[in-house]
């Protein structure tokens, strides 16, 4: 008889969206994402991070001041699309930890994403956040907040 305590596909891509998250340098807001197609096979994942030869170390991971990691960072979202290289993203599903923003609601929609699955809207009263929406609604991109009936997944790396 199959085992019963296999994680849901929604589980598995969140989980993996999660974990990518986890390679961000940003200090204060780690982002991941993960794109999947219509048969449950991950096309691509991003984190929030600086472009390719900018420096984490270089660049400022600041929020405040004259020179911020606004004007660098690549959104975790942006990310995953760009690092799918150009494959079809045509009614993919899009897992992500933080609700896009507006700039990456345009690429989500330009690329054919049909639908965007996320975990926490902390900025939701945000202009880029009501602008999103709009937008996604419009492009008819459906948003559904991930639920689970578990709190948590845990990772050991030692059997
Ligand atoms: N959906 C998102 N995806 C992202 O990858 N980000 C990134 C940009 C920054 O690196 C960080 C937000 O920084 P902070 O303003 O919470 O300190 O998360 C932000 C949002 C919010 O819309
Ligand atoms: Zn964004």
């Amino acid at each position: 008889m199959k085992r019963k305590d296999y994680i849901s596909w929604d589980e598995y891509f969140m989980g993996v969206a999660i974990l990518a998250s986890k390679r961000s340098k940003d200090p204060n807001t780690q982002v991941g994402a993960c794109i999947v197609d219509n048969n449950n096979i991950i096309l691509s994942t991003g984190y929030n991070g600086f472009p390719f030869g900018c420096s984490d170390d270089d660049y400022p991971w600041c929020r405040d001041g004259e020179d911020t990691k606004y004007s660098y960072v690549v959104h975790a979202e942006l990310n995953a699309i760009l690092n799918a290289r150009g494959k079809n993203l045509k009614g993919a599903r899009l897992y992500v930890d933080l609700f896009p923003c507006n700039e990456c609601a345009k690429a989500i929609i330009q690329s054919g994403i049909a639908e965007v699955v996320y975990l926490y809207d902390k900025y939701a009263d945000s202009a880029a956040t009501v602008a999103s929406k709009r937008m996604l609604q419009s492009a008819g991109v459906a948003c559904r907040k991930f639920t689970s009936d578990k709190k948590s997944l845990s990772i050991d790396f030692e059997k």
